[in-house]
């Protein structure tokens, strides 16, 4: 991609709209806007201009930002105009004409990057915070993109650059073969670091939990009320229900905000065991997501024979179904519930935001919830344990911590950040 060329995009949401953002970026920024709204207007402050080059095609905002003090880091500029299609169509085709090129996805971003704005995990953050759909999701993308993983990051790499130093000065002032063990305090220090990535990649699971929402698996016999359950939790007609048992058989996952916190819940086909061979597969779907899940609701139905509860690591609630037509003999911890009665449906709401709090804990958002951050930060444990092995071999241990500073240098995005980039700059939008 050229990072000598001038980049349009339209950056704000669907046509038509009250208002809509053009955004510029790159060496000919100035020049643009020269053109089409005259004098190029203070950097940073906002100008009502006429906007049009042979003619007026609309009056809007414009406000010019100098390099390197801009998102992207060159030149850039943002026209508020009226969020009509033709109008927009109007002025992006004057930009093109004018020596500007539309910007692929991804590409304002790309070129933050590229210029040293933002870093790889900031990258992430932001791309994050654009789908945040929760609350703690928006908090916590915000973090990771406003630099408090990146911090953090610097902060290691610096203690691991101290380290080093403090090895390479131990073996210049030693004779040849004479070099020591390393002393105390030195393994003092590589242990405290090691704790620190440790208490970190303990997080990452609270994070994927906030990222990727608490899944949770409505499981049970056929005709328990899965899909009922599921509709009436998400408020909304998306699972067929019938009086068949063996309806549901693919998973079917609905995404929905309890207090804040993302839940997934996943409605699987019934288990039994059935000679049809989509009803087998849906069963075998099944099973894989009950071992997945963060929890499984276990359905329990009074007009449907039990079956036992199948083997997984996952928390279990039983909750008893159609409590309208039976008063069940139910057990202390168990959740009565009616879908027709609207009966415990509260409680089980209740249940469900405890259980995502207390897996995800309250206060500080989470910086790290991605496997990339996972890998990174048990490559850099495991090589500090490596440090910590070879006390005795200077070399060998100095040999660990750039090994464990590389780890957390590719999770920022100073080394091989290549695949990461492409695969996440594809998932962004046009104008970001
Ligand atoms: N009375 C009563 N009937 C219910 C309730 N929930 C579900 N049903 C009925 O039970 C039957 C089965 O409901 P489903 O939601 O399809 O059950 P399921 O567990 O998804 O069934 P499969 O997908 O076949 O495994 C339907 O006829 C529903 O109308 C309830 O709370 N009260
Ligand atoms: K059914
Ligand atoms: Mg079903």
């Amino acid at each position: 991609m050229l990072i000598d060329d001038t980049i349009v995009a339209l950056s704000s949401g669907a046509l038509p709209s009250g208002v809509a953002v053009i955004r510029l970026s790159g060496p000919l920024t100035r020049f643009l806007v020269e053109q089409l709204c005259g004098e190029v207007p203070t950097p940073r402050q906002m100008a009502l201009r006429s906007i049009g080059a042979r003619t007026i095609l609309d009056r809007g905002l414009v406000v010019f930002f100098q390099a390197p003090h801009s998102f992207t880091g060159e030149d850039c500029a943002e026209l508020q105009v009226h969020g009509s299609p033709a109008g927009v169509r109007a002025i992006l085709r004057t930009l093109t004409e004018l020596g500007a090129r539309l910007a692929e996805a991804g590409e304002f971003t790309q070129r933050a990057f590229e210029n040293g704005k933002l870093d790889l995990v900031a990258v992430e953050g932001l791309g994050d915070l654009l789908s945040a759909e929760t609350e703690s999701q928006r908090r916590q993308a915000l973090a990771r993109f406003e630099g408090g993983l990146s911090d953090k990051i610097e902060r290691w790499l610096d203690q691991l650059l101290d380290l080093r130093a403090e090895i390479e000065a131990q073996l210049d002032f030693s004779d040849e073969g004479d070099v020591g063990a390393l002393p105390d305090d030195f393994a003092e220090k590589v242990r405290a670091l090691q704790m620190e990535l440790m208490s970190s990649l303990d997080n990452v699971e609270r994070g994927r939990v906030v990222r990727e929402g608490l899944r949770v698996a409505l499981a049970g016999p056929p005709n328990a009320g899965k899909s009922s359950l599921l509709n009436a939790l998400a408020n909304s007609d998306i699972a067929i229900v019938t009086q068949e048992a063996g309806t549901t058989r693919d998973v079917r996952e609905v995404a929905i905000d309890i207090d804040g916190q993302l839940v997934v819940l996943l409605d699987l086909a019934g288990l039994r065991s059935s000679d049809s061979l989509a009803e087998t597969e849906g069963v075998r779907r099944a099973h894989a997501e009950i071992l997945r899940a963060d929890l499984v609701l276990w359905l329990v139905a009074p007009d449907c024979p039990p079956e036992a509860i199948p083997e997984t690591d996952a928390p279990i609630l039983r909750l008893a179904t159609k409590s309208d037509l039976v008063v069940h003999d139910r057990r202390e911890e168990d959740i009565s519930v009616s879908v027709i009665s609207s009966i415990g449906l509260v409680e089980l709401r209740e249940r469900l935001s405890k259980f995502a709090q207390t897996l995800v804990g309250v206060g500080e958002p989470v910086l790290v919830s991605r496997e990339r951050d996972r890998l990174a930060l048990r490559q850099g444990c495991e090589a500090l344990t490596g440090t910590l092995d070879s006390l005795n071999s200077p070399e060998l241990a100095a040999e660990s911590l750039r090994i464990c500073s590389q780890a957390l240098e590719r999770l920022v995005g100073k080394i091989d950040s290549e695949r990461v980039l492409d695969r996440l700059f594809s998932s962004f939008c046009i104008g970001k």
